[in-house]
C-alpha cells in the first residue's frame, strides 16, 4: 500500500459543530479494550497484508465517531460521510456507505433494555437514504463482504503540532498515532476493536492519519493511496462539512426521513393530546423527500408551544447560556401568552429530580412519557425522534443553545415550511448578557 501525503490548498472553512470529548474519560472506563502502543500500531500497519481490489469496482466506506458524541451530532457526521461518498463516486469508484449500527451511546441511559447493534432502519427510512447515496446496513455489508473483516481502519486525528505558523490549510498525512488506540491485536494478527458491539469483527490493518479539512479531503487518499475494498474512517467527526447548509448538505439532510412507525406514534400523540393534525396545521408530509418542497411560512403548526430543554451534561458545567428551570418556565409562560397558546409540549433529558421540579413549576406541560413496552420497542433513540417530531410540528418552537438535538428540530421545521421566526429561538441563560439567537439556515433545493 502506498503512503503518499496529499496537500490541498484551503478553500473555505465550513461550520464546525463537533463538540469536545467532554466525557471521554467516563466512556473509556466502559471500553474494556486493551489499548496498544501507538507506535507499534503504526509500524504494524506496514507489515499487514491488505487485499487489493483488482477491478476497483465495489468499495465500502465505513465510519465511526468519538464514543461520547450523541445521537444528533452523529447524524451530522453522517451528512459529512455521505458527501464524501458522493465525491468518491464522482471520481470513479463504486463506493457504498456502510451505516454504523447504533448503540452504547452515553446519553442512552434507560436500563434493562438492549441498546446495541441497532440498525439504522429502526430510526430512519432506508429507502429514503438510498435515494440520496448508496447505503447498506452493517449486517448487509458482512453478508456481501463474505465475513466480518474490514480491510483498513484509518484513525483520523488532528496534527500534533496544531496549525503551523497560525495558518489554517487543508492537509492530510499518514502520521504516528497521537493517542493510545482503542484497537488491539488478536493471536492471528488481526485487530479487535469496538466495532459497534460486533465482537467477531476484525480489521486487517489500522493506521493513523492526521487530517485537517473538509470531508472530501479524504477522496484522493481513498482513491489513490489505498486500494483496500473496505475502509473505515474512525473519529470521522474530525472532518468538516464539505459545504455546510449547501444543496448537497440539504439533500442528505432531507433524505434522513424518520422511520414511519416513529412518525405515526408522534402523529397519534399530537392528535390525542395536542389537538394537532397535518390537515389543519398545514404540515402535510411526503415520505418521498424529493417532493417535499414546502414554501417558507406555509406551515401553521399545531396549537401548542414546542420546547426542547436540554439538561444533564449541559448544566453540569454551569454554562451561562443554559437557563435555570425557573428561568425556562418564566420564558415558556411568556411565550404561551404572547402566541395565545394554551398547551406546551416539553422534550427534555432532565433527570428524575429535575423532571419532578419541572412538573411542579409547569403542572400543565405535556410530555411524551413512554411505557416500558414503548421503550423496549423504540429505545432511547426512537423516543428522542418522537420528541423531535412533536416539537417539529408546534406552532412556535424554542430550543437550547448549541444543542444539536435542537438544531435537528430547526431543520425538520424548515423542511415542513415554518416561518423562521417560529423556529430559530433559544432559551437564554438567567444571567446571559448577549443572548444571540440561532442562525436561520435556508434550504437549498
Ligand atoms: C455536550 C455535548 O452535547 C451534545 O448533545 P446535543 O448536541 O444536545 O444532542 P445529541 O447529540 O442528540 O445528544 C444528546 C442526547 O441526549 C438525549 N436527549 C437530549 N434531549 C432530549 C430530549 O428532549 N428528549 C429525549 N428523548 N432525549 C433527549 C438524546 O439521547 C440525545 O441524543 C452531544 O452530542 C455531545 O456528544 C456532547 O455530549
Amino acid at each position: 500500500m502506498a503512503h503518499r501525503a496529499v496537500h490541498i490548498p484551503v478553500v473555505c472553512i465550513a461550520s464546525i459543530d463537533s463538540f469536545t470529548a467532554l466525557f471521554l474519560s467516563i466512556f473509556i472506563a466502559f471500553a474494556a479494550f486493551e489499548t496498544v502502543n501507538a507506535d507499534n500500531v503504526f509500524s504494524a500497519s506496514h507489515t499487514a497484508t491488505v487485499p487489493i481490489s483488482a477491478a476497483r469496482d465495489l468499495r465500502y466506506l465505513l465510519y465511526d465517531v468519538n464514543p461520547p458524541e450523541g445521537f444528533n451530532l452523529r447524524r451530522d457526521v453522517y451528512i459529512r460521510m455521505a458527501s464524501l461518498v458522493k465525491t468518491l463516486r464522482k471520481e470513479g469508484d463504486d463506493w457504498v456507505l456502510v451505516l454504523p449500527p447504533w448503540g452504547r451511546l452515553y446519553h442512552w441511559q434507560s436500563s434493562n433494555i438492549h441498546q446495541m447493534r441497532i440498525p439504522w432502519g429502526e430510526f430512519f427510512s432506508i429507502t429514503s437514504l438510498q435515494v440520496n447515496v448508496p447505503v447498506v446496513e452493517f449486517e448487509e455489508f458482512i453478508a456481501e463482504n463474505g465475513g466480518p473483516f474490514i480491510d483498513q481502519v484509518l484513525v483520523l486525528q488532528n496534527y500534533a503540532e496544531g496549525w503551523t505558523d497560525g495558518k489554517w490549510e487543508e492537509k492530510v498525512d499518514e502520521r504516528p498515532c497521537i493517542d493510545k488506540l482503542m484497537y488491539s491485536k488478536d493471536k492471528q494478527g488481526y485487530y479487535r476493536g469496538w466495532f459497534w458491539g460486533y465482537e467477531e469483527t476484525r480489521a486487517r490493518n489500522v493506521t493513523c492519519i492526521s487530517a485537517q479539512g473538509h470531508a472530501s479531503i479524504m477522496s484522493p487518499v481513498l482513491q489513490k493511496n489505498i486500494t483496500a475494498t473496505s475502509v473505515m474512517l474512525d473519529r470521522a467527526e474530525t472532518l468538516l462539512h464539505d459545504h455546510y447548509a449547501g444543496k448537497d448538505y440539504w439533500d442528505t439532510r432531507r433524505s434522513m426521513v424518520f422511520a414511519k412507525h416513529l412518525r405515526v406514534i408522534g402523529d397519534d400523540f399530537r392528535a390525542k393530546y395536542l389537538n394537532s393534525s397535518d390537515d389543519r396545521d398545514f404540515t402535510i408530509y411526503s415520505e418521498d423527500w424529493t417532493r417535499m418542497k414546502a414554501k417558507l411560512g406555509s406551515a401553521k403548526g399545531g396549537p401548542y408551544l414546542g420546547v426542547h430543554l436540554r439538561r444533564k451534561d449541559f448544566i453540569w458545567g454551569h454554562r451561562e447560556d443554559v437557563p435555570s428551570l425557573k428561568g425556562a418556565v418564566k420564558k415558556i409562560r411568556s411565550l404561551m401568552k404572547k402566541h395565545k397558546l394554551e398547551k406546551v409540549f416539553v422534550a427534555t433529558d432532565a433527570d428524575e429530580e429535575e423532571s419532578k421540579e419541572l412538573r411542579r413549576l409547569l403542572p400543565d406541560m405535556v410530555r411524551f412519557e413512554p411505557s416500558t413496552e414503548d421503550l423496549e420497542l423504540f429505545k432511547d433513540g426512537g423516543v428522542a425522534i418522537i420528541d423531535q417530531w412533536i416539537c417539529a410540528h408546534a406552532r412556535y418552537f424554542i430550543g437550547t443553545s448549541v444543542s444539536t438535538f435542537s438544531f435537528r428540530i430547526h431543520e425538520e421545521r424548515e423542511i415542513l415550511g415554518f416561518d423562521p421566526k417560529a423556529t430559530y429561538n433559544r432559551f437564554c441563560g438567567d444571567n446571559e448578557k448577549e443572548c444571540e439567537q440561532p442562525t436561520h439556515w435556508k434550504i437549498v433545493y
